[in-house]
């Protein structure tokens, strides 16, 4: 896969008379995997909150595909195929992790996916090479409540999976994970990004280093640097405004 997915020119957000976002550009090629760092408060939440719609950006273009994201809301934004993984995940402790992820395969897209839907052998199919992606197939019949905190993370992207996004948005996916979990979580991503787009907002630069993916450093709601993470770790602006703190 190649060329732009998701294209992001000029975009503010300004709360208040303060400037959340400050004239981002940002291009996501299909099949990319992304790493977004940057301290407390530069912008990165809000980028997200503007990709899915849940922000309207004061101004700038934000595009998925020929889609002006300025002017749909979240609901149809989703349904075009940005799915947003939290930090807390949603899972259903009382179901077991099959049915969780069956679950999320008959929240359809649209009217006629929701008319046809039945657990055909397909359907199962799609369910257990989830399973298998995200590793827990032997933890298939398990409720998940019964879940380690990595793997109810896993379960969750899992879902998101089952709606077969062409992007996926990650926030802090390694959050209070052990060092196992994380690393786990890394090969995941990387997994999972190529055959889609995975954008991930993360604190951990171990872990973002572990992806082995470009990295985008924002500050103060705008791009500080790019490049590899040896690139963005040896970049005196970063040195300066954040990693030397
Ligand atoms: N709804 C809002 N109203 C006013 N200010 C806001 C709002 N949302 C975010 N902000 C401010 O915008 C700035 C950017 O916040 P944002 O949450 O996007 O940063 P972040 O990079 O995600 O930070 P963190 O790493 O702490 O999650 C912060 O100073 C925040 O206080």
């Amino acid at each position: 896969m190649s060329g732009p997915v998701l294209y992001l020119d000029g975009v503010s957000v300004v709360f208040d008379g303060f400037r959340a976002l400050n004239a981002l550009s940002l291009t996501i090629d299909a099949g990319e995997l992304r790493a977004i760092i940057g301290p407390n408060g530069a912008g990165k939440t809000t980028m997200m909150d503007v990709i899915t719609g849940k922000t309207r950006p004061t101004a700038g273009t934000v595009r998925f595909h020929e889609h002006d994201l300025t002017k749909l809301d979240e609901a149809t934004i989703a349904n075009l195929g940005i799915g947003r993984k939290f930090q807390k995940p949603t899972v259903f402790d009382a179901l077991t992790v099959f049915e969780n992820l069956e679950l999320a395969l008959k929240a359809p897209r649209g009217p006629i996916a929701c008319l046809r839907w039945v657990l055909s052998g397909e359907s199962r199919r799609r369910i257990e090479a989830t399973l298998d992606e995200i590793g827990l197939t032997a933890r298939a019949h398990d409720r998940a409540g019964l879940l380690s905190h990595g793997q109810r993370q896993w379960l969750e992207i899992g879902m998101l999976l089952m709606q077969d996004p062409e992007l996926l948005l990650v926030d802090e996916p390694v959050a209070g994970m052990t060092d196992q979990e994380t690393e786990h979580t890394a090969a995941l991503l990387v997994r999972i990004a190529g055959r889609r787009s995975v954008v991930v907002v993360e604190h951990d630069l171990e872990f973002v280093r572990a992806l082995g993916s470009k990295v985008t450093v924002l500050c103060e709601g705008a791009m500080l640097s790019e490049g590899s993470i040896d690139h963005v770790q040896n970049d005196p602006k970063v040195i300066d405004v954040y990693l030397g703190r």
